[in-house]
């Protein structure tokens, strides 16, 4: 690294160096990650304000234990930034969740620092005993599991289950470090929140701060006086911690961002055996004005300048399906009283900021706890309410169980607003939404849209909303073909699809191409060079099996696209439909393929699987020649 401002992060290339250094030369390196945090993320865009906030802890943390031979767990891995800076990656920072980079999230591929990958949040504690527990039985007793988590992550089911396991394990080494920045990707909600709220509240976080300097030098002759000391103090400050009570340790609340306590609390802990919790207190942000002060707008921006910061354009764009949602939401709570909207922790990548602030008595953000979000909406249509679950399609993976059993097998009128289908860009494969058409086609009394364009995005989630059961619509990242929407709130009609383009081809050549959502824009584009028929299918189910037979009637061959995977998905709605029907014709499917696709710009990708215009053309003139000619493909099985 040629930069002058880093002079000593310059010479870190590994946590070994690290270590080398003397305790008070850590500042310094402290101003230079927070700086090279800054400024990597500003030209890239990525996780900012969680960044800034945990440099001292990770500096800390690599300081005290024997990294990579004691493992760090970062819960959702969106903080990882610094880790990665520390562990090899300095100088990859220019690539970080661009095409070809390095991830914006842990990954074992990438590093064997990263020992465990992230970025679904909650899971890092489980992942901790587990691995403690393999130590154990492989002869590591002395490696230490440690998984650090936000207070937000903390709220999630998976959390505590980790928790209720772990705190039993008295002969397993793992610590569970809570970074408390008091917020989430929005302010945190719920009761845990007022727990911590609690622990870190005015005379017993100051004076478990001065105790815990005392208590925590590592010196050997001082331990046993330190830890009657210690027990002694815990009893005088007050009520017993949550986790106290699930059988850790618990210690802290302690500040995060000074370093010296860090080093020594965690140098400490770093031999100690068993279940141990360390709650460390840090500002989301911290170290740059701006964040500080909107950790929300800097939770994840796109690249800025860090000397202006972001700036918000006045030039009208094109409304994201987001927006389209947001505006359709408070359209129909306003006419519909029985109408309650539902986030788990997404209110504002879910586009419900204007809802709450219209509807603040009908607004449920149930913190990161999806499988509740899901089942809590059930509950509210069982009394007849009109819960309405706005969710990213990636996250919903979590709450499968409760979406069949809980919703579909009681046919309860629930709508889901699944947001980010499909290629969701730099944060890539751990949140690509790419299953959903797969694993909600095959429940029972799902009903399952995709929309074309932004006008019928709105349309559909009328849709949904009216029918008296379990629907989805889903929809990806970001804006579509630039379709005008009407504040109006009318229905499609069920199960029925388009042609939105008639082929002039001659008998023996004509392609039909049966597109679903954000495929049918760039089918239209292949289909002018192609001459090939395009219909708008918007259900994947009921499907609309009249269409398909139709143009599997008029049409010599079927081809099928959509932003999902191929294996289950919409195209295999197809087949299956054809295949009740008795119609053998060739068919080619065309969607996302049998691997996970890595992070990189949304077009980049889509292009990558040939799900671009330019890709589909190729795809069907691959397949079935420069025309379609029977005689070349008659007999060839579907693809
Ligand atoms: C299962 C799941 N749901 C939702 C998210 C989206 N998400 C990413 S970070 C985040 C907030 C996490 O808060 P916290 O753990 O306190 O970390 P902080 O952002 O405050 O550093 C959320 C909701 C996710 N990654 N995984
Ligand atoms: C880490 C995480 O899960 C979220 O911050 C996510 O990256 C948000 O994605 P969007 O930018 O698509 O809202
Ligand atoms: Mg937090």
């Amino acid at each position: 690294m040629s930069d002058p401002k880093h002079t000593l992060l310059s010479t870190i290339d590994s946590p070994a160096d690290l270590r080398r250094l003397p305790r008070e030369r850590l500042p310094q390196l402290a101003d230079e990650l927070r700086e090279h945090v800054l400024h990597s993320v500003s030209r890239t865009g990525g996780h900012l304000s969680s960044n800034l906030g945990t440099v001292e802890l990770t500096i800390a943390l690599h300081y005290a234990f024997d990294t990579p031979d004691d493992r760090i767990i970062w819960d959702v891995g969106h903080q990882s930034y610094p880790h990665k800076i520390l562990t090899g990656r300095r100088d990859a920072m220019g690539g970080l969740r661009q095409y070809g980079g390095i991830s914006g999230f842990p990954r074992r591929c990438e590093s064997e620092y990263d020992t465990f990958g992230t970025a679904h949040s909650s899971t890092s504690i489980s992942a901790a005993v587990g691995m403690a527990v393999a130590s154990r039985n492989q002869g590591h007793g002395k490696r230490q599991h440690i998984a650090v988590i936000g207070d937000g992550s903390m709220s999630a089911g998976m959390a505590f289950e980790a928790l209720n396991n772990a705190g039993v394990m008295r002969d397993c080494n793992v610590i569970v470090i809570l970074n408390d920045n008091e917020m989430s990707i929005s302010p945190p909600v719920g009761a845990l929140h007022r727990h911590l709220t609690k622990l870190m509240s005015g005379n017993f976080y100051a004076a478990a701060r001065r105790v815990g300097q005392k208590i925590l030098d590592p010196v050997p002759p001082l331990r046993e006086f330190a830890r009657k000391f210690e027990e002694h103090t815990k009893g005088m400050l007050g009520p017993g911690t949550i986790f106290e009570e699930f059988g850790f340790n618990y210690l802290g609340p302690i500040d995060g961002h000074d370093l010296d306590t860090l080093v020594s609390t965690l140098t400490n802990l770093r031999h100690r055996g068993g279940p141990q919790f360390l709650h460390v207190v840090t500002r989301k942000g911290a170290g740059y004005k701006l964040a500080e002060a909107d950790p929300i707008l800097y939770h994840g921006p796109g690249k800025f300048d860090p000397v202006r910061g972001i700036v918000k354009t006045a030039v009208p764009t094109k409304p994201t399906y987001t927006s389209v949602f947001s505006d359709w939401i408070c359209d129909m709570a306003a006419k519909d009283s029985r109408l309650m909207a539902i986030t788990p922790a997404m209110r504002e990548g879910s586009g419900l900021v204007k809802f709450e602030q219209q509807f603040p008595t009908r607004y449920f953000d149930v913190g990161i706890a999806e499988q509740h979000a899901v089942t809590f909406a059930a509950g509210i249509a069982c009394e007849g309410a009109k819960p309405v679950v706005a969710i990213y399609s990636t996250f919903l993976q979590r709450a499968y169980d409760q979406l069949i059993h809980d919703v579909a097998l009681q046919n309860l009128d629930v709508t889901f607003a699944i947001d980010r289908a499909g290629l969701v860009g730099a944060d890539g494969a751990t949140h690509a939404g790419n299953y959903d058409y797969a694993f909600l086609r095959c429940i029972p009394n799902m009903v399952v849209m995709a929309p074309a364009d932004e006008a019928e995005c709105r349309r559909m989630l009328t849709t949904a909303y009216e029918y008296a059961g379990p629907a989805a619509v889903r929809y990806p990242r970001g804006s579509g073909p630039g379709v005008a929407t009407e504040r109006v709130l009318d229905t499609l009609p069920l199960g029925k699809g388009e042609i939105r383009r008639q082929s002039g081809a001659a008998a023996g050549g004509r392609v039909a191409i049966l597109a679903f959502g954000s495929m049918v824009a760039p089918a239209l584009a292949a289909a002018e060079q192609l001459d090939a028929t395009v219909a708008n299918m918007r259900f994947v189910k009921p499907l609309d099996a009249d269409l398909v037979r139709e143009l599997a009637a008029s049409h010599d061959a079927i081809v099928t696209v959509e932003e999902g995977a191929i294996m289950g998905g919409a195209g295999s709605a197809v087949t299956e439909a054809l295949a009740a029907h008795g119609i053998v014709l060739p068919v080619l499917q065309l969607g996302l393929p049998d691997r996970f696709v890595d992070h990189g710009e949304q077009g980049v990708l889509l292009a990558e699987c040939g799900l671009d215009a330019a890709g589909i053309a190729r795809s069907v003139r691959e397949r079935f020649g420069g025309r379609v000619r029977l005689a070349a493909v008659a007999g060839s099985a579907s693809a």
